[in-house]
C-alpha cells in the first residue's frame, strides 16, 4: 500500500502526515509531496519515529516519483482563508493547484483513490472528475472529498452539550462542505433528544465550525489539526475498504444524483473504493427544510468546478 500526500509540508499536511505515520498499517510507503523546499526535512524528521512506514519527501519538480505507485493520494495543498472570506473566494486560488496535482494523479497513478481536501471542496471536487475525465481514468467510486471534519466537530460539540463520551457519539454529516451546503443530521443521533432551539443552534455551530477556527487564528489560517485527524480517520477507513474490511464513512461523492451531481452521504468503503453510496435514511422537517434552501447553491458550486476547465 502506498499514500501519497500533496500539500505535505502545510499545516494540514504535516499534522496529517505525522498520524499516518503512526497509524497507518505496517509495510505502507508514505510519499510527501510539495513545493515547499522544507518537505524532505519533513520526511526526515518524520523518518525518525519508530513505525514500520516508510516516509519519503518529494519536492517541487518531483511529482511524478511522488506518486507513481499511489493506492491513495490525500490532497490538502492550496491557500487557507483569512477571515472575512468564504472558501468560495479561495476559488481563483485552489482550482488550478488542484487541476496540476490530478492531472498529475492522471499520468502516474490513474487508479489510486483521491481524496481532495483542498477548498472550496464543493467545486475543486467537480474540478477533478473533469481532469480524469478528460485523461479517461475517472472512476466515480475512487474520488472523495474529505467532508470527515464536519463529522468530528458533530461528534465533538454533540458530546460536549450532553456530557458523553464522544467516542460513542456519531453524527451523519450530508451535502457539502461549505456554510448551509453542510446538513448534521441530528435527528439520527442514538439515545438523544434534543430541544428545537439547541438543534437550531448546533447546526448553526457545526456549519460555521470553520470560521469559528480562522477567526480565532485571526489570520494565521484555518482548522490545521483538526483537519489532520478528521483526514486521517478518512484514510485510515479507506486503507481498511481497500484491504478488504468494509468501512462506513460520510464523504462527497458522485452518488445517485437525488440531490446534486456529487453529495456528501454515508458510503460504504471496499476493495475498489466507494462500493456503495448508502441512503441516508428518514430526516426531520427543519432537516428537509435545510436541504431545500441548500441545494441550489450545492448545484451552482458543481457547476463551477464543471466549467472550470
Ligand atoms: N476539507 C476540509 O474540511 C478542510 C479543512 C481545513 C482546511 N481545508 C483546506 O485545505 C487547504 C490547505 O490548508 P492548510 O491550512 O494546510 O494550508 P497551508 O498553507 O498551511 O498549507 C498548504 C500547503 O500546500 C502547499 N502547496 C501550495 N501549492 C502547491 C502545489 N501546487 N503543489 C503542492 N503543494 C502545494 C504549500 O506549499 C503549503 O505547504 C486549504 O485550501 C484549506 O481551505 C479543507
Ligand atoms: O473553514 C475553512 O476555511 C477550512 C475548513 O473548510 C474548515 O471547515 O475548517
Amino acid at each position: 500500500m502506498k499514500v501519497a500526500v500533496l500539500g505535505a509540508a502545510g499545516g494540514i499536511g504535516q499534522a496529517l502526515s505525522l498520524l499516518l505515520k503512526t497509524q497507518l498499517p505496517a509495510g505502507t510507503e508514505l510519499s510527501l509531496y510539495d513545493v515547499a523546499p522544507v518537505v524532505p526535512g519533513v520526511a526526515v524528521d518524520l523518518s525518525h519515529i519508530p513505525t514500520d512506514v516508510k516516509v519519503t519527501g518529494f519536492g517541487k519538480d518531483d511529482l511524478a516519483s511522488a506518486l507513481v505507485g499511489s493506492d491513495i493520494v490525500l490532497i490538502p495543498a492550496g491557500v487557507p482563508r483569512k477571515p472575512g472570506m468564504d472558501r468560495s473566494d479561495l476559488f481563483n486560488m485552489n482550482a488550478g493547484i488542484v487541476a496540476n496535482l490530478v492531472q498529475g494523479v492522471a499520468d502516474n497513478c490513474p487508479d489510486a483513490c483521491v481524496g481532495i481536501i483542498t477548498n472550496p471542496v464543493n467545486t475543486t471536487v467537480p474540478i477533478a472528475k473533469e481532469v480524469l475525465k478528460k485523461n479517461g481514468c475517472y472512476d466515480k467510486r475512487k474520488l472523495f472529498g474529505v467532508t470527515t471534519l464536519d463529522v468530528i466537530r458533530s461528534e465533538a460539540f454533540v458530546a460536549e452539550l450532553r456530557g458523553l463520551n464522544p467516542a460513542n457519539v456519531n453524527v451523519p454529516v450530508i451535502g457539502g462542505h461549505s456554510g448551509t451546503t453542510i446538513l448534521p443530521l441530528l435527528s439520527q443521533v442514538e439515545g438523544v433528544e434534543f430541544t428545537e432551539q439547541e438543534i437550531k443552534d448546533l447546526t448553526h455551530r457545526i456549519q460555521n465550525a470553520g470560521t469559528e477556527v480562522v477567526e480565532a487564528k485571526a489570520g494565521g489560517g484555518s482548522a490545521t489539526l483538526s483537519m489532520g485527524q478528521a483526514a486521517a480517520r478518512f484514510c485510515l477507513s479507506l486503507v481498511k475498504g481497500l484491504q478488504g474490511q468494509d468501512t462506513i464513512e460520510c464523504t462527497y461523492v458522485e452518488g445517485p444524483g437525488d440531490h446534486a451531481t456529487f453529495f456528501a452521504q454515508p458510503v460504504r468503503l471496499g476493495k475498489n473504493g466507494a462500493e456503495e453510496v448508502l441512503p441516508y435514511g428518514e430526516i426531520s422537517a427543519f432537516e428537509k427544510q435545510c436541504m431545500d434552501d441548500m441545494l441550489d447553491g450545492l448545484k451552482g458550486d458543481i457547476q463551477q468546478g464543471v466549467d472550470f476547465l
